[in-house]
């Protein structure tokens, strides 16, 4: 049995540049991504007959779709693994938030099946593995914060302030695709250098376009201005602050209207899964298929 709690943090883009497109339409990137102390909390138990299945209602994700799942099944056929996992999925963090809550659950399942199956990959074959199920899987398999390019798979670690956040949820599902896919979509936005994030040139490319379709999420973000810089994560629906304090952070929590929820929560350099995982350092990249 292992079926100790596993952590999959969310993340947040504390900016993001859409900087040029690729031919087969993915958008590159300039992002700075950081963790924050908020998690889903995925259970894992071995078995061997081979086969991998979810537990439990994950409302809006059906098992099939599940990225936890479908990250194990991938490691298993990446390695000819004979074993099995029974998931259990504890989602707290928000369904198409911005948030990375899917991308996130899919990167803790590789890590912690990978010991729990003594698969034996290294870092760089579970982000890349990872990297097939989505963009952003790699920052969460890796769990430093990084300055994100490409589509936030080239990744170079970085260390910035860690201040507390108010993140709010406007409670309406963003569709990333349908984001992207926007004509008026700024696509051209100058490359910067990361001194750039520390003298305030910086925004989220998304907003203006999620503000027309998401209206909700500009009310939001109009509330959340009066305590500072409000910014949208990835593609939303997520928003969050920065505050200097818990308190303050605590003092606008208890002004949110009671539509929306929020959180106050740390941001960190370094993911709850780090401190929690032990990869294996001879682990060989040679053993996917
Ligand atoms: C935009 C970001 C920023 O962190 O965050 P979210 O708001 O989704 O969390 C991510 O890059 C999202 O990553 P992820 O959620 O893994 O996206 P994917 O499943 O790979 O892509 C969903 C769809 O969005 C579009 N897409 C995604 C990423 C990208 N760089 N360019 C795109 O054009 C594509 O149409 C793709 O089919
Ligand atoms: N375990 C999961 N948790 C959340 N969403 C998932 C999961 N597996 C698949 N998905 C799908 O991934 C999409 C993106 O979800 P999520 O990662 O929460 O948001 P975002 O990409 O906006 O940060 C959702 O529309 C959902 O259908």
């Amino acid at each position: 049995m292992n079926s100790a709690a596993w952590p999959a943090p969310a993340k947040i883009n504390r900016f993001l540049h859409v900087v040029g497109r690729r031919d087969d339409g993915y958008h590159l990137l300039q992002t700075l991504f950081q963790f924050l102390d908020m998690s889903d909390w995925l259970y894992f138990t071995r078995t061997t007959d081979g086969r991998v299945c979810r537990v439990g209602d994950v409302p809006g994700v059906s098992e099939a779709a599940d990225l936890s799942v479908r990250a194990a099944r991938l490691l298993q056929e990446a390695t000819d693994c004979a074993c099995g996992a029974v998931i259990r999925l504890d989602k707290r963090l928000p369904t198409g938030g911005g948030l990375g809550g899917g991308s996130s659950d899919a990167a803790t399942t590789l890590v912690a099946l990978n010991e729990i199956w003594d698969t034996g990959l290294d870092e760089d074959a579970l982000a890349g593995l990872g990297l097939r199920l989505g963009a952003d899987v790699p920052v969460f398999v890796r769990g430093r914060a990084a300055w994100g390019e490409g589509i936030g798979e080239r990744l170079i670690p970085v260390s910035l302030d860690e201040p507390w956040f108010l993140v709010v949820d406007p409670g309406v599902a963003v569709a990333t695709a349908r984001v992207f896919q926007a004509p008026e979509l700024t696509r051209n936005s100058p490359r910067i250098t990361i001194s750039s994030f520390y003298t305030g040139g910086v925004r989220n490319d998304c907003e203006p376009i999620v503000r027309r379709l998401y209206p909700e999420i500009g009310r939001a973000l109009d509330w959340l201005e009066q305590f500072g810089v409000a910014r949208l994560t990835g593609t939303g629906a997520c928003i969050f602050a920065p505050f200097a304090q818990e308190h303050l952070a605590r003092g606008a929590l208890e002004c949110l209207p009671r539509r929306w929820r929020g959180w106050v929560v740390r941001g960190c350099n370094r993911s709850p899964l780090l401190r929690r995982r032990r990869l294996s350092r001879s682990g060989s990249a040679s053993r996917v298929r």
